[in-house]
Protein backbone atom coordinates (compact mmCIF):
# COMPACT_ATOMS: atom_id res chain seq x y z
CA UNK A 1 0.00 0.00 0.00
CA UNK A 2 1.62 3.61 -1.26
CA UNK A 3 1.74 6.17 0.72
CA UNK A 4 -1.51 7.55 2.49
CA UNK A 5 -1.79 11.49 0.89
CA UNK A 6 -2.44 13.82 3.85
CA UNK A 7 -3.28 17.40 3.53
CA UNK A 8 -1.19 18.87 6.47
CA UNK A 9 2.48 18.67 6.81
CA UNK A 10 3.59 15.58 8.12
CA UNK A 11 4.64 15.48 11.66
CA UNK A 12 5.44 11.37 11.66
CA UNK A 13 6.92 9.32 8.22
CA UNK A 14 7.39 6.05 7.79
CA UNK A 15 9.01 5.00 5.44
CA UNK A 16 9.05 1.61 4.52
CA UNK A 17 10.31 0.06 7.69
CA UNK A 18 11.44 -3.47 8.10
CA UNK A 19 12.32 -4.80 11.65
CA UNK A 20 13.83 -7.94 12.42
CA UNK A 21 14.28 -9.57 16.04
CA UNK A 22 16.70 -12.81 16.47
CA UNK A 23 15.04 -15.82 17.83
CA UNK A 24 16.99 -17.73 20.13
CA UNK A 25 16.15 -21.47 20.70
CA UNK A 26 17.59 -23.49 23.42
CA UNK A 27 19.17 -26.07 22.33
CA UNK A 28 20.54 -29.54 24.32
CA UNK A 29 24.69 -29.31 24.68
CA UNK A 30 24.34 -32.08 22.49
CA UNK A 31 22.41 -30.38 19.45
CA UNK A 32 24.60 -27.88 19.90
CA UNK A 33 28.09 -29.77 19.32
CA UNK A 34 26.30 -31.48 16.36
CA UNK A 35 25.68 -28.72 14.66
CA UNK A 36 28.95 -26.65 15.21
CA UNK A 37 30.43 -30.57 13.96
CA UNK A 38 28.33 -30.03 10.95
CA UNK A 39 28.66 -26.38 10.45
CA UNK A 40 25.30 -25.52 10.42
CA UNK A 41 24.21 -22.57 12.31
CA UNK A 42 22.01 -23.43 15.33
CA UNK A 43 20.73 -21.13 18.20
CA UNK A 44 18.97 -19.04 16.46
CA UNK A 45 17.10 -17.25 13.26
CA UNK A 46 15.42 -13.95 12.80
CA UNK A 47 11.56 -12.87 12.85
CA UNK A 48 10.35 -10.10 10.74
CA UNK A 49 8.20 -8.36 13.55
CA UNK A 50 7.89 -5.48 10.49
CA UNK A 51 7.64 -5.57 6.76
CA UNK A 52 7.59 -2.74 4.66
CA UNK A 53 5.34 -0.51 6.47
CA UNK A 54 4.50 2.82 5.00
CA UNK A 55 2.48 5.99 6.10
CA UNK A 56 2.64 9.43 6.75
CA UNK A 57 0.89 11.00 9.29
CA UNK A 58 0.09 14.57 9.33
CA UNK A 59 0.19 16.98 11.62
CA UNK A 60 -2.85 17.44 14.32
CA UNK A 61 -4.10 13.90 13.18
CA UNK A 62 -5.44 11.11 15.52
CA UNK A 63 -4.47 7.65 14.09
CA UNK A 64 -5.11 4.57 15.69
CA UNK A 65 -2.69 1.56 15.17
CA UNK A 66 -5.19 -1.93 15.16
CA UNK A 67 -4.10 -5.38 14.98
CA UNK A 68 -4.37 -8.74 16.51
CA UNK A 69 -1.75 -9.63 19.25
CA UNK A 70 1.71 -9.93 17.97
CA UNK A 71 0.93 -7.98 14.98
CA UNK A 72 3.31 -5.61 15.52
CA UNK A 73 1.85 -2.13 17.11
CA UNK A 74 4.05 -2.03 20.10
CA UNK A 75 7.49 -2.59 18.03
CA UNK A 76 5.93 0.19 15.27
CA UNK A 77 5.53 2.87 18.40
CA UNK A 78 8.92 2.18 19.83
CA UNK A 79 10.80 2.14 16.36
CA UNK A 80 8.71 6.23 16.25
CA UNK A 81 10.01 6.83 19.48
CA UNK A 82 13.56 6.14 19.12
CA UNK A 83 13.65 2.97 21.59
CA UNK A 84 14.32 1.09 18.51
CA UNK A 85 16.05 1.35 15.21
CA UNK A 86 14.83 -0.17 12.05
CA UNK A 87 16.72 -2.62 9.78
CA UNK A 88 15.67 -1.07 6.53
CA UNK A 89 13.71 2.25 5.78
CA UNK A 90 13.20 5.05 7.95
CA UNK A 91 11.14 6.93 10.31
CA UNK A 92 11.30 10.76 10.87
CA UNK A 93 9.77 13.05 13.09
CA UNK A 94 8.76 16.46 13.51
CA UNK A 95 8.67 18.12 16.71
CA UNK A 96 8.71 17.42 20.21
CA UNK A 97 7.83 13.68 20.90
CA UNK A 98 6.24 12.25 24.10
CA UNK A 99 5.64 8.24 24.42
CA UNK A 100 3.12 6.86 26.66
CA UNK A 101 4.86 3.72 26.48
CA UNK A 102 7.08 2.57 29.27
CA UNK A 103 5.64 5.06 31.86
CA UNK A 104 7.33 4.73 34.67
CA UNK A 105 10.73 3.65 33.32
CA UNK A 106 12.85 6.47 34.32
CA UNK A 107 11.60 6.62 37.67
CA UNK A 108 14.04 5.66 40.95
CA UNK A 109 12.75 4.52 44.03
CA UNK A 110 15.06 5.83 46.17
CA UNK A 111 13.81 9.23 45.43
CA UNK A 112 10.66 11.10 46.43
CA UNK A 113 7.97 11.80 44.06
CA UNK A 114 8.63 15.06 44.00
CA UNK A 115 12.39 14.60 43.12
CA UNK A 116 10.86 11.74 40.35
CA UNK A 117 8.91 14.74 38.75
CA UNK A 118 11.85 16.64 38.50
CA UNK A 119 14.12 13.90 37.43
CA UNK A 120 11.31 12.36 34.41
CA UNK A 121 10.18 16.09 32.64
CA UNK A 122 13.75 16.63 32.75
CA UNK A 123 14.55 13.42 30.94
CA UNK A 124 11.51 14.31 28.95
CA UNK A 125 13.01 17.50 27.85
CA UNK A 126 11.53 20.07 30.04
CA UNK A 127 13.69 22.11 32.43
CA UNK A 128 13.64 23.35 35.80
CA UNK A 129 11.05 26.63 34.94
CA UNK A 130 8.57 24.63 32.53
CA UNK A 131 8.39 21.62 35.38
CA UNK A 132 8.04 24.23 38.08
CA UNK A 133 5.12 26.02 36.64
CA UNK A 134 3.45 22.56 35.67
CA UNK A 135 4.56 21.04 39.09
CA UNK A 136 1.01 21.44 41.03
CA UNK A 137 -1.07 20.63 38.21
CA UNK A 138 0.99 17.12 37.77
CA UNK A 139 0.71 16.57 41.33
CA UNK A 140 -3.61 17.68 41.34
CA UNK A 141 -3.90 14.97 38.18
CA UNK A 142 -2.21 12.33 39.70
CA UNK A 143 -4.00 12.62 43.10
CA UNK A 144 -0.86 11.68 44.89
CA UNK A 145 -1.61 14.22 47.67
CA UNK A 146 0.88 14.50 50.51
CA UNK A 147 2.52 11.14 49.53
CA UNK A 148 4.52 13.44 47.14
CA UNK A 149 7.13 13.91 49.47
CA UNK A 150 7.41 9.92 50.42
CA UNK A 151 9.80 7.84 48.84
CA UNK A 152 8.46 6.30 45.36
CA UNK A 153 9.15 2.62 46.82
CA UNK A 154 6.69 3.26 49.04
CA UNK A 155 4.18 3.67 46.78
CA UNK A 156 1.50 1.18 45.46
CA UNK A 157 1.61 0.08 42.02
CA UNK A 158 -1.44 2.39 41.31
CA UNK A 159 -0.11 5.29 42.52
CA UNK A 160 3.08 4.95 40.95
CA UNK A 161 1.67 4.96 37.34
CA UNK A 162 -0.53 7.49 38.39
CA UNK A 163 2.45 9.92 39.31
CA UNK A 164 4.21 8.51 35.87
CA UNK A 165 1.62 9.09 33.89
CA UNK A 166 0.75 12.81 35.20
CA UNK A 167 4.66 13.74 34.47
CA UNK A 168 4.36 11.72 31.16
CA UNK A 169 0.81 13.70 29.77
CA UNK A 170 2.03 17.14 31.73
CA UNK A 171 4.89 18.18 29.24
CA UNK A 172 5.34 20.07 26.54
CA UNK A 173 4.91 18.22 23.21
CA UNK A 174 3.68 18.09 19.45
CA UNK A 175 3.46 14.56 19.26
CA UNK A 176 1.82 11.93 21.74
CA UNK A 177 2.84 8.13 21.20
CA UNK A 178 -0.34 6.31 23.52
CA UNK A 179 0.52 2.50 24.22
CA UNK A 180 -2.56 0.90 25.79
CA UNK A 181 -2.93 3.84 28.38
CA UNK A 182 -6.31 1.65 29.62
CA UNK A 183 -4.22 -0.27 31.47
CA UNK A 184 -3.13 2.67 33.99
CA UNK A 185 -4.92 2.94 37.06
CA UNK A 186 -8.26 2.48 38.34
CA UNK A 187 -11.95 2.96 36.40
CA UNK A 188 -12.01 6.90 37.30
CA UNK A 189 -9.03 7.58 36.56
CA UNK A 190 -8.67 5.88 33.28
CA UNK A 191 -11.46 8.40 32.64
CA UNK A 192 -9.62 11.38 33.82
CA UNK A 193 -6.63 10.18 31.56
CA UNK A 194 -9.23 9.90 28.32
CA UNK A 195 -10.40 13.10 28.74
CA UNK A 196 -6.66 14.72 29.24
CA UNK A 197 -5.96 12.84 25.58
CA UNK A 198 -8.79 14.28 24.16
CA UNK A 199 -7.94 17.26 25.14
CA UNK A 200 -4.74 17.44 23.85
CA UNK A 201 -6.05 16.34 20.24
CA UNK A 202 -8.43 18.97 20.30
CA UNK A 203 -5.31 20.68 20.78
CA UNK A 204 -4.07 20.04 17.57
CA UNK A 205 -1.45 17.31 19.07
CA UNK A 206 -0.38 14.45 16.40
CA UNK A 207 -1.45 10.95 18.28
CA UNK A 208 -0.92 7.62 17.27
CA UNK A 209 -2.74 5.23 19.92
CA UNK A 210 -2.28 1.77 20.43
CA UNK A 211 -5.52 0.05 22.15
CA UNK A 212 -7.55 -2.93 22.02
CA UNK A 213 -10.48 -1.06 23.62
CA UNK A 214 -12.44 -0.24 20.16
CA UNK A 215 -15.02 2.15 22.00
CA UNK A 216 -11.87 4.72 23.19
CA UNK A 217 -10.48 4.49 19.63
CA UNK A 218 -13.34 5.61 18.32
CA UNK A 219 -13.82 8.82 20.66
CA UNK A 220 -10.17 9.46 20.28
CA UNK A 221 -9.27 8.84 16.50
CA UNK A 222 -10.18 9.65 13.16
CA UNK A 223 -8.46 7.08 11.05
CA UNK A 224 -6.78 3.61 11.85
CA UNK A 225 -4.10 1.72 10.24
CA UNK A 226 -4.55 -2.24 10.47
CA UNK A 227 -1.32 -4.13 11.14
CA UNK A 228 -1.18 -8.25 9.94
CA UNK A 229 1.99 -10.18 10.69
CA UNK A 230 3.73 -7.01 10.71
CA UNK A 231 2.47 -5.82 7.16
CA UNK A 232 0.00 -2.47 6.81
CA UNK A 233 -3.06 -4.45 5.49
CA UNK A 234 -5.24 -0.94 6.02
CA UNK A 235 -4.81 2.49 6.01
CA UNK A 236 -8.28 4.65 6.27
CA UNK A 237 -11.35 6.10 8.26
CA UNK A 238 -10.89 4.15 11.68
CA UNK A 239 -14.92 2.54 11.52
CA UNK A 240 -13.18 0.75 8.73
CA UNK A 241 -10.12 0.01 10.11
CA UNK A 242 -11.89 -1.68 12.62
CA UNK A 243 -13.56 -4.10 10.51
CA UNK A 244 -10.85 -4.55 8.43
CA UNK A 245 -8.84 -5.61 11.81
CA UNK A 246 -12.09 -8.25 13.04
CA UNK A 247 -12.01 -9.73 9.29
CA UNK A 248 -9.78 -12.35 9.48
N1 LIG B 1 12.67 -7.59 21.77
C1 LIG B 1 12.12 -8.57 21.07
N2 LIG B 1 12.78 -9.68 20.74
C2 LIG B 1 12.21 -10.64 19.99
N3 LIG B 1 10.95 -10.59 19.50
C3 LIG B 1 10.24 -9.50 19.80
C4 LIG B 1 10.76 -8.43 20.60
N4 LIG B 1 9.78 -7.48 20.71
C5 LIG B 1 8.72 -7.94 20.03
N5 LIG B 1 8.98 -9.15 19.48
C6 LIG B 1 8.06 -9.94 18.64
O1 LIG B 1 7.57 -9.13 17.60
C7 LIG B 1 6.20 -9.39 17.36
C8 LIG B 1 5.41 -8.10 17.45
O2 LIG B 1 5.39 -7.69 18.82
P1 LIG B 1 4.62 -6.36 19.30
O3 LIG B 1 4.85 -6.24 20.77
O4 LIG B 1 5.04 -5.23 18.44
O5 LIG B 1 3.12 -6.75 19.00
P2 LIG B 1 1.76 -6.00 19.37
O6 LIG B 1 0.99 -5.87 18.11
O7 LIG B 1 2.06 -4.75 20.13
O8 LIG B 1 1.06 -7.07 20.30
P3 LIG B 1 0.04 -6.94 21.56
O9 LIG B 1 -1.31 -6.59 21.00
O10 LIG B 1 0.05 -8.32 22.10
O11 LIG B 1 0.61 -5.93 22.49
C9 LIG B 1 5.78 -10.45 18.37
O12 LIG B 1 5.77 -11.71 17.73
C10 LIG B 1 6.85 -10.40 19.43
O13 LIG B 1 7.08 -11.68 19.98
Amino acid sequence: MGANVVETRPSIVVDDVRKDFLLRHTHSLKETFVAWVQRKKSGSSTFQALDGVEFHVGEGESVAVLGLNGSGKSTLLKLISGVLEPDAGRVLTRGRLAGLIEVGAGFHPDLSGRENVYLNAAILGMNRAETEARFDEIVAFSEIGEFIDQEVKHYSSGMFLRLAFSVAIHVELDILLVDEILSVGDAPFREKCKTKILELADQGKTMLVVSHNMSMIKEICTRGIVLKKGKLIFDGPVDEAIEAMNKR
